[in-house]
């Protein structure tokens, strides 16, 4: 099987706990939220300062390093640590790996609200606000001092993402587009263009259609049941996912998840799957997904492009050869789509030399070097153009263009509010809803796209509302 970071299935009602978790460290005095997944198995980085005398007389230093990535992902990251700590004069890294972002984020939280925080965690995307509500975290700029990287450097929708309030709070290192995948050899078995893939929701359903009446595949179609593309073909339709421009002019108070926008999404999505064509695999199943894909049971599947490495390869393991396409759009527009992944967050309360240890782990692991030998061994684009710029003069992107489309598809996107990607304390929250919304709707005896959406909207406005008081 491939490497992707394997993501369990969320258990219902830990989204809720985590915002509480974390909001409650700074609003009401450090109350213990939900733990997650424990959160201490990679030892603690508190009570002491970590550090020893070097055998050279020098000083030493241990940190620990929380991460959401599993299987072959974990891999690359020790890899990339193990690196820095030969090159480095003294410090030790002990990585520890969640497999799934919302146990990193439980993890984090717990530790964070018990006073022994990793001396970095990596934290997807959507705990962005609910980091920073937390105040437990010292921004990465006041961290690093200005004259040892150049964010001029990174990619702009990278580092306008994580950029709030004109203070960078936590180093980007794993950014990602939702994309399409497809089987190249199940395409010309159906009489399909396999260098013109679809690109919209009629294409798709069309091109589903072709493939499983020239009996090709069972299903035309899979991807999980997850928020994040939902998130994706609101900002095609330049529609944000909550108001006060996605939470970055003003706290979001509501959603805009009963638009013509998200109408539009969900009715081609259950209209899909009435039509038999798109595979369920569940709430957040990408394993499930990918596995459907790679033996064929489906022509396409809707993925992250942090998964283009393994994924061609276990398409080759299963004879059969992949392309990546843009996620196809609701319709005409496409504006574009914000950024997914993670970034890493440092604690306060650290030692200065733990503290000065997680700069520098952060500064290797940005180095243009490091982000391009991440992006070759996985897909996610590197944060830097000065990476793409080294894997263009080596001519990686001619043997391997592939790997390009996120890249062209993130030139290609508009900056709006709607592409800047939204910001929320309860997002984690919010998307389970949205999942759990989109389980409904698909029922027998289900409310109709417009109810379900309706109960969607009123559930998330209430989680908003919830959190924005526990925080006010
Ligand atoms: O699988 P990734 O790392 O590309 O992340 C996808 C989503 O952004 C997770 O929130």
């Amino acid at each position: 099987m491939t490497g992707r970071h394997t993501r369990r299935k969320f258990i219902q009602g830990a989204g809720a706990a985590t915002v509480a978790g974390l909001a409650g460290c700074s609003s009401n005095g450090g109350s213990s939220g939900d733990g997650g997944d424990g959160g201490s198995s990679g030892g603690d980085s508190g009570g002491s300062d970590g550090t020893t005398m070097g055998s050279g007389g020098g000083q030493s230093v241990t940190i620990q390093f929380w991460h959401a990535m599993g299987g072959d992902l974990a891999q690359r990251i020790d890899d990339i640590v193990n690196s820095f700590e030969e090159q480095s004069d003294g410090i030790t890294v002990e990585t520890t790996s969640r497999n799934s972002y919302r146990d990193n984020l439980n993890a984090t939280t717990s530790a964070v609200s018990s006073g022994n925080p990793p001396a970095l965690s990596q934290i997807f995307e959507i705990g962005t606000q609910l980091a920073i509500d937390s105040q437990a975290f010292v921004p990465v700029e006041d961290i690093i001092p200005s004259d040892r990287i150049n964010f001029d450097n990174f990619l702009d929708p990278v580092l306008d993402f994580y950029r709030i309030d004109g203070k960078l709070n936590s180093m980007p290192f794993n950014s990602s587009n939702a994309i399409m995948m497809y089987n190249r050899d199940a395409f010309e078995e159906a009489g399909l263009d396999p260098d013109s893939p679809p690109t919209t929701y009629q294409g798709i359903t069309d091109a589903a259609n072709t493939l499983t009446s020239e009996g090709v595949v069972e299903t035309g179609i899979t991807f999980p049941n997850h928020s994040w593309f939902v998130e994706g073909w609101m900002a095609h339709q330049n529609t944000t996912l909550v108001n006060n421009e996605n939470g970055r002019a003003g706290r979001a108070t509501e959603s805009n998840l009963d638009t013509d926008a998200a109408q539009n999404i969900f009715e081609w999505w259950v209209d899909l799957y009435d039509q038999d064509q798109y595979l369920n695999p569940g709430i957040e199943a990408w394993g499930e997904a990918q596995q459907a894909f790679l033996t064929q049971q489906t022509g396409m599947i809707i993925y992250s492009t942090s998964s283009i490495a393994p994924m061609k390869q276990g398409a080759a393991d299963n004879g059969f050869e992949l392309d990546t396409a843009y996620l196809p759009a609701p319709g005409g527009d496409r504006t574009g789509l914000p950024i997914g992944g993670a970034s890493l967050w440092v604690p306060q309360g650290l030692s200065d030399a733990q503290q000065q240890a997680a700069g520098e782990l952060l500064l290797y692991m940005t180095q243009p070097e490091q982000q391009a030998r991440w992006h070759r061994g996985t897909g996610y684009f590197p944060v830097r153009e000065e990476s793409i710029t080294l894997l263009e003069e080596d001519g990686f992107y001619e043997e391997n263009p592939s790997f390009r489309t996120a890249i062209d598809q993130l030139n290609e996107t508009e900056s709006t509010p709607a592409t800047s990607g939204a910001l929320m304390g309860p997002f984690p929250e919010v998307r389970t809803i949205i999942e759990e919304g989109y389980v409904s709707m698909i029922q027998d005896g289900g409310p109709s796209v417009s109810e379900g959406l309706s109960q969607v909207k009123s559930d998330v406005d209430s989680a908003i509302q919830s959190y924005n008081d526990r925080v006010s």
